[in-house]
């Protein structure tokens, strides 16, 4: 289990275009249409079962917002920061 992040590494790690809400980390990612913004959730979602660490997506018109928090730590840790940044590699 990785270890909780102070609200000072939080704000040292967070990847630009992410926003730290409380527990979770949250990025909302624009697309020309809905199905872009299908197959990028399908993406990220790949992702989090190869690394093992699941995000909350929500597929809304034209964007896509992703969130990470690291349940069993109750906050935010490293796990969440890397998922963040191997999910701005996909665009
Ligand atoms: C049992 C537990 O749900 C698993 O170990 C994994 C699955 N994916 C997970 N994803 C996230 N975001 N946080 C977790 O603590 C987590 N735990």
């Amino acid at each position: 289990m990785a270890d909780l992040l102070s609200d000072d590494e939080i704000a040292a790690k967070l990847p630009d275009e992410w926003e730290r809400v409380g527990d979770e980390i949250v990025r909302v990612f624009e697309f020309d249409d809905y199905l872009e913004g299908v197959a990028f959730a399908t993406e990220v979602g790949e992702i989090a079962e190869e690394e093992f660490h699941h995000p909350t997506i929500e597929i809304r018109y034209e964007e896509v917002e992703v969130r990470f928090t690291s349940h069993e730590e109750g906050g935010i840790t490293d796990d969440d920061v890397h998922m963040a940044e191997l999910t701005d590699d996909l665009r």
